[in-house]
């Protein structure tokens, strides 16, 4: 870990490093802009080609759709308590969903023309749900299950399969309860090209949702405009600020539970108390012992994990909106006045007991959320992004009377003529 305090010299341009864009790679640009072209050129035999290579399995187009019999075996295989789990999970989601979706509405402008937006869910996404390192059956639900609270038709999700060909039947499950209508044993840039542009197979989709490694991350970015996007959903992180109020097992908890995500992921903890990080790392060495992947997660302790001691809360603050973390954890005195100045995270745990974990998996916000900065420009998976929206307007003659001297000036000052005509025609008809 790296530990330094705002007395080190070292310390300033460390927490420079911290203000981040979310800039992809020159190396993943270029493969993912190459796989993207040979999907164009070549559809599923591109597709194929990719899966072969970074996933080490022969699909045809007999296998590249998750079958029936597959769906039906998975369900019969499942735990009662791993569907139960799940329906927990997706009720959450739902009722979080029902909160939050945009409204019709309707009213007058000043000259009496009526406006009003209407909203009516995407009838096609995608749903991009990772497998490469785990099988994020959460993921399957923090995607796909809002989808089907908005109300949208088909739901196609691509999901990697492991090289006998086979997707976790937990995930399989997943999928399914949340609305699933199509699955594709498809990952990385060439899934979402499959799925933005189409093959012999895929009918592509309106819109991509759903969290990936930087080869899926930097595909969505490519394909924005052939599709449109949630968010920039990458490698997973979180961001700790707490002061002496902080049980620091709990602290030490949540950053092992956030290095278990693997190599690129980020664990930060900025702290204004003198004491918290030692109480913090002799916790970690200690409940090290006893987890399972804890060699994967000493790697993330090793790279990229931080612990900055600041002067006080308002450094802490300005570093936690320049990092905008996806996930931050906000343990601290006074909690309220302090949340109101964070600006940038995805999602935000306030206090000892809110674990994010519980958020990870169960309590009803979608877990996929911006990531390496992007949190400045994005804002996590809801309900509202899979619904489209349009402005409908209407108007009497009264309305036109009233809007058509300003409408004449608007169209003298851009030498647009036939527009004015075209209001004036009415206003003396
Ligand atoms: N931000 C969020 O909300 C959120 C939520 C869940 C997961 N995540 C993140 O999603 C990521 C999942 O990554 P993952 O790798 O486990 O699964 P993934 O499904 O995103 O990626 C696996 C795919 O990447 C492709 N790939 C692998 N190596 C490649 C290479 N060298 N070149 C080109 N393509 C290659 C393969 O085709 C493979 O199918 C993790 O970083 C995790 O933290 C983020
Ligand atoms: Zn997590």
């Amino acid at each position: 870990m790296k530990v330094l305090s705002y007395k080190d010299s070292e310390y300033t341009s460390f927490v420079a490093t911290l203000d981040r864009r979310a800039i992809p790679e020159k190396g993943v640009e270029d493969l993912v802009s190459d796989i993207i072209a040979n999907v164009k050129e070549n559809g599923n035999q591109a597709v194929y080609e990719y899966t072969k290579k970074f996933d080490h399995l022969h699909l045809t187009d007999e296998s590249l759709f998750v079958s029936a019999d597959e769906l039906a075996e998975a369900a019969a295989s499942v735990d009662d308590d791993v569907k139960a789990a799940i329906e927990a999970s997706r009720q959450n989601i739902h009722d979080f969903s029902r909160r939050s979706f945009r409204q019709n509405w309707s009213a007058e402008n000043a000259q009496g023309v009526t406006f009003g937006e209407r909203f009516t869910p995407y009838d096609r996404i995608a749903a991009y749900v990772p497998g490469g390192k785990a099988p994020l059956v959460s993921s399957a639900l923090m995607t796909a299950a809002f989808a089907q609270a908005a109300g949208v038709k088909e739901i196609i999700a691509a999901t990697p399969a492991g090289a006998d060909g086979k997707v976790n039947p937990a995930l399989l499950y997943a999928l399914q309860q949340s609305g699933a209508t199509e699955i594709i044993k498809v990952g990385g840039a060439q899934a979402i090209a499959a799925l933005a542009l189409g093959t012999q197979t895929v009918r592509p989709v309106e819109k991509i949702f759903g969290p990936g490694n930087s080869f899926v991350v930097e595909a969505k970015r490519q394909l924005v405009g052939a599709v449109s996007i949630d968010l920039l959903p990458g490698p997973s992180e979180v961001l700790i600020i707490a002061d002496d109020s902080a049980v620091p097992e709990f602290i030490a908890a949540d950053m092992l539970a956030q290095a278990e995500h693997g190599g690129d992921s980020i664990v930060g903890f900025v702290t204004t108390s003198d004491t918290l990080i030692a109480k913090v790392d002799a916790a970690i060495q200690d409940q090290l012992k006893s987890l399972s992947r804890a060699n994967y997660m000493q790697t993330v302790l090793d790279n990229s994990t931080f612990c900055l001691q600041a002067k006080d809360l308002d450094e802490a603050m300005e570093i936690c909106n320049a990092f905008a973390p996806e996930h931050l954890s906000l343990i601290v005195e006074n909690e309220d006045s302090w949340l109101e100045k964070v600006k940038t995270a995805g999602a935000i745990y306030v206090g000892n007991m809110a674990a994010v974990a519980v958020g990870d998996f169960l309590a009803g916000p979608s877990h996929t959320l911006p990531t390496g900065g992007s949190g400045k420009s994005f804002s996590g998976i809801r309900a509202d992004q899979f619904q489209r929206r349009t402005s409908i307007v209407r108007m009497d003659q009264a309305a036109v009377k009233k809007s058509v001297d300003h409408v004449e000036t608007f169209a003298r000052v851009e030498g647009l003529d036939a527009h004015g005509q075209s209001v004036r025609l009415r206003a003396d008809a």
